[in-house]
């Protein structure tokens, strides 16, 4: 990957948002260039990304299918990496995987053979935490995710839904820089998909996680985040960044008003002339 210094006059303008604290810029990713080679030619997956997420800000990455949604939230997680560009985790260009960066992808990835206590506090045990404060973490935790009932169940005796839950308690009880999800909610039923954003978006309140979040629900992305990233058809270049100015606190009741329904329409468009 090719890196260039980091200068602070570079930064883009921060956006004003009422949610974020604009002191600080968690991630920040600059001209970013994806080529992926095949016999048949090389295939620019994206290029020219440049994206800027805030410390608490909640954000959404939607855009046409085989945009680089994925290959965005890949190389920020330090698992693929970038032709060109810089991406910065604080003031650390990301070179591979960390712990500064929690992943919840839409595939279940709990630990079969740990129950659902051990996979939350796996982590945990990895940076030799004393016993005692894991469980403090892992109770905190699945108080939050509400699933102090199946603290020793194993993971098949759990719904889709249960197991992401899990899945995001497991990434949130590093205290993570940034959590990074990769459609985390499409496989699970319309209904469970509800309850998720919604217990996302009141985990979000609470604990105020930086989140980046990949999806290709518009109604999704508008009712959990902050501000949405919109990305062209490919090669995916950011389209434009939309502030999501709807209440902090939000229930499903909100996808009803006016307000809300307006910004999935502009998102919306944003996308549907991207596909024509
Ligand atoms: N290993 C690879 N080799 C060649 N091309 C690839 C590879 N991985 C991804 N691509 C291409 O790069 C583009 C971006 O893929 P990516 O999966 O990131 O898109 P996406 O926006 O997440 O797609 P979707 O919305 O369908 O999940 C696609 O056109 C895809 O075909």
């Amino acid at each position: 990957m090719r890196m260039f210094g980091r200068k602070k006059q570079q930064l883009p303008e921060r956006h004003e948002h009422i949610e974020a604290n604009l002191a600080n810029s968690t991630i920040y990713v600059k001209d970013l260039q994806k080529v992926y080679p095949s016999p048949k030619g090389d295939v620019t997956a994206m290029k020219d990304v440049n994206v800027n997420v805030l410390e608490n800000e909640f954000v959404c990455i939607v855009g046409p299918s085989g945009c680089g949604k994925s290959t965005l939230l890949r190389m920020i997680a330090g698992l693929d990496e970038a032709t060109e560009g810089q991406i910065v985790i604080h003031d650390r260009d990301i070179m591979g995987p960390g712990a500064d960066r929690g992943m919840v992808f839409q595939s279940y990835t709990l630990f079969p053979w740990m129950t659902v206590a051990e996979n939350i506090k796996f982590g945990l045990k990895i940076k030799n935490m004393p016993p005692q404060e894991q469980d403090i973490i892992a109770d905190k935790y699945l108080k939050i995710i509400k699933l102090e009932k199946f603290r020793d169940s194993y993971p098949k005796e759990l719904s889709g839904g249960m197991k992401q839950r899990v899945a995001i308690a497991r990434a949130l009880a590093n205290s993570p820089e940034v959590l990074l999800m990769d459609e985390p909610f499409s496989a699970l039923d319309p209904q469970t998909r509800a309850d998720m954003q919604l217990l996302m978006r009141q985990i979000w309140q609470e604990e105020k996680p930086t989140v980046i979040f990949v999806t290709h629900d518009i109604e999704e992305a508008v009712f959990l985040s902050s501000k949405i990233y919109v990305l062209t058809s490919r090669p995916g270049t950011v389209k434009k960044a939309v502030p999501v100015l709807l209440p902090g606190e939000r229930d499903l009741s909100l996808k009803d008003t006016e307000q809300f329904i307006k910004l999935r329409k502009e998102v919306n468009l944003l996308i549907e002339h991207e596909s024509l």
